[in-house]
């Protein structure tokens, strides 16, 4: 069985910042989960599809032209590592993310990155639906004013126009989405790791994310982990 790592969390929380360096340290693969949803949003906007309607988001989802490689993501072979960056992508993905049959038409793909010698996987239902046997379950959390701020503060960073106010709000009405949805809503793993990250630096959570490894993987994951 691949050892997985499943870390889940609402956005800004810094999932991804860290399973990225999790993956890195140790030498595993890394699944950005929401990559693949906010790729689905990209393509279904870009074919004028309704966000709404589940038949025809299942059919683009079964057969979304995507490709991870090397830190890019590629649609059709475009890359669009840029563009579902945005919020607004991020929305468009939280919207076509709510229908359980693009939920389901997505999980073989999630599962099939669960390669040798590891993987360490991030999103909202890692460990409750897509990996629910991962030996290690993480959940980060944050306040939405400290995740609406490392928005700001990474939008500033690229020179992009942002707003601390409407991202506050833009966050908590994502929250709210994930969180409400029938399928596979957001929420806490039994058995995960929580860890509040808001008054946390990235080295802070690393380190407690890696202890946590060392206590479950043992020799497995020692040597590339040793503080
Ligand atoms: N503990 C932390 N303290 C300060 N900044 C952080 C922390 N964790 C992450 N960040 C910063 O916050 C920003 C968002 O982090 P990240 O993209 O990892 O969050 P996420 O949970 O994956 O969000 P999303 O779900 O929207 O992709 C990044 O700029 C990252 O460097
Ligand atoms: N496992 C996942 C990953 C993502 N989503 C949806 C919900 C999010 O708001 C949106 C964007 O994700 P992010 O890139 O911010 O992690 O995609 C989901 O439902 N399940």
């Amino acid at each position: 069985m691949v050892p997985v790592i499943a870390i889940d969390g609402p956005s800004g929380s810094g999932k991804g910042t860290i399973a990225a360096l999790v993956a890195e340290r140790l030498g595993w693969h890394c699944l950005d989960s929401g990559a693949l949803y906010r790729v689905l949003g990209l393509a279904a906007e870009r074919r004028r599809l309704d966000l709404d309607d589940p038949l025809v988001l299942v059919e683009l989802a079964a057969t979304l032209p995507v490709a991870f490689e090397a830190q890019r993501v590629l649609l059709d072979g475009e890359d669009v590592t840029n563009l579902i960056r945005t919020e607004a992508a991020g929305l468009a993905a939280s919207r076509v993310a709510v229908h359980r049959g693009v939920r389901d038409a997505l999980l073989g793909w999630q599962r099939r990155m669960a390669r040798p010698p590891g993987l360490v996987a991030d999103g909202r239902d890692m460990g409750t639906v897509v990996f629910p046997d991962a030996p290690l379950k993480c959940f980060l959390d944050a306040s939405p004013e400290a995740r609406a701020m490392r928005r700001y503060k990474q939008l500033k960073e690229k020179g992009l126009d942002a707003n601390l106010p409407t991202l506050v709000e833009e966050i908590r009405a994502r929250d709210q989405r994930d969180r409400e949805r029938a399928a596979a809503p957001l929420r806490v793993a039994d058995g995960a790791l929580v860890l509040d990250t808001t008054a946390l630096s990235i080295t802070q959570v690393l380190d407690q994310v890696l202890d946590a490894a060392r206590r479950v993987f043992g020799d497995l994951v020692r040597q590339r982990t040793s503080p």
